[in-house]
């Protein structure tokens, strides 16, 4: 069964923007889907209609066998919202807090002692409970919120933006209990985000959108063939040999669309070997102090920017 089927989505809003225009995607039971878009391409307006706040203008959205529209109720009992700000009351006890939850979404206190103990063992929360909420960190704060959000055991799990402003070693803790609750839970993971890495890394299925509607969507590997061609890499040994390069390169006209990124120079290989062979040979014949040149297979953030129409300058 899906988790999700959504099928020619529209949402317009009373001033007349359409922020979602014949949407459709699917979204299979307990996987982790990332939905990735430039601003304004409608991820929040999509969550909003999914999670039953706003109600779509057209279209029909199948969630777990039931249509959305006609079971809003039912729906919001088996889902559940981590949103941006963090929902936890730092008057209370993390205990509290959970406790507090398991109330809103009616589970009853013998299962909801189990879930609990369950969760804070999962979420490694337990060296914190003697702590005041107010005390923890960012990252902490965002763990407690959706171990909270998992009392009810939803189905599936809707996260906005969940490691949006974390360092690097935070947001690799969050993607762990990601995986935890996909594998462990086996709760479908529905989330949206701005890291092309993180959504590399993490997702079973992507979808990239843009001005409301699906542009790709599929496995991160097979996404990489949207771009259809490699790309072409040559390293120096520092930035500025890179873009002297880089300028050369562009007053011959050698390579169409490039980039520069840390020491690297990224540009398309039309011709695969043919560039390769070319570029490589106009480097030895000028003397270029190159370090390294290779075809490689173009990243998660290469497709993005090939599909959404934006070239990496
Ligand atoms: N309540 C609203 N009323 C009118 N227009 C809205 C409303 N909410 C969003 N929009 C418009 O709909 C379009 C899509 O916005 P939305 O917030 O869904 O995009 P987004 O992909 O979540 O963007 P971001 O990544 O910047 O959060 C934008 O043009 C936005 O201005």
């Amino acid at each position: 069964m899906l988790a999700i089927e959504i099928d020619k989505l529209v949402k317009q809003y009373k001033n007349g923007v359409r922020a979602l225009d014949e949407l459709s995607l699917k979204v299979s039971c307990g996987e982790i889907f990332s939905l990735l878009g430039p601003n304004g391409a409608g991820k929040s307006s999509l969550i909003n209609i999914l999670t039953t706040f706003y109600n779509p203008t057209s279209g029909n959205i199948t969630m777990l066998g039931k249509d959305l529209c006609k079971n809003p109720e039912w729906i919001r009992t088996q889902i559940a919202c981590v949103a941006q700000r963090v929902s936890i009351d730092e008057h209370l006890s993390l205990m509290e807090n959970m406790i507090f939850q398991s109330r809103l979404y009616k589970v009853d206190n013998t299962t909801a002692k189990k879930r609990i103990n369950t969760l804070i063992d999962s979420f490694e929360l337990s060296q914190y409970l003697r702590h005041p909420v107010a005390s923890y960190s960012g990252g902490i704060k965002r763990r407690l919120d959706i171990a909270m959000n998992m009392v009810s055991y939803p189905q599936i799990l809707f996260l906005d933006e969940p490691t949006v402003g974390m360092d690097i070693s935070s947001r690799k803790a969050m993607w762990e209990i990601m995986r935890k609750v996909r594998d462990d839970f086996k709760t479908t993971i529905f989330l949206t985000t701005h890291y092309l890495e993180e959504a590399d890394q993490l997702s079973d299925t992507i979808c990239i959108m843009k001005e409301g509607h699906e542009l790709a969507q599929g496995m991160p590997g097979s996404l990489r063939q949207y771009t259809r061609q490699n790309i072409l890499h040559i390293g120096f040994s520092d930035t500025e040999k890179a873009k002297d390069c880089a300028e050369a390169l562009a007053k011959i006209h050698m390579l169409p669309s490039m980039s520069i990124r840390e020491n690297s120079i990224f540009a398309d290989a039309v011709d695969g070997r043919k560039t390769f062979e070319d570029v490589n040979k106009w480097l030895l014949e000028k003397n270029v102090p190159f370090e390294a040149i290779e075809i490689v297979q173009p990243s998660l953030e290469d497709v993005f920017l090939k599909v959404t129409g934006t070239e990496r300058r």
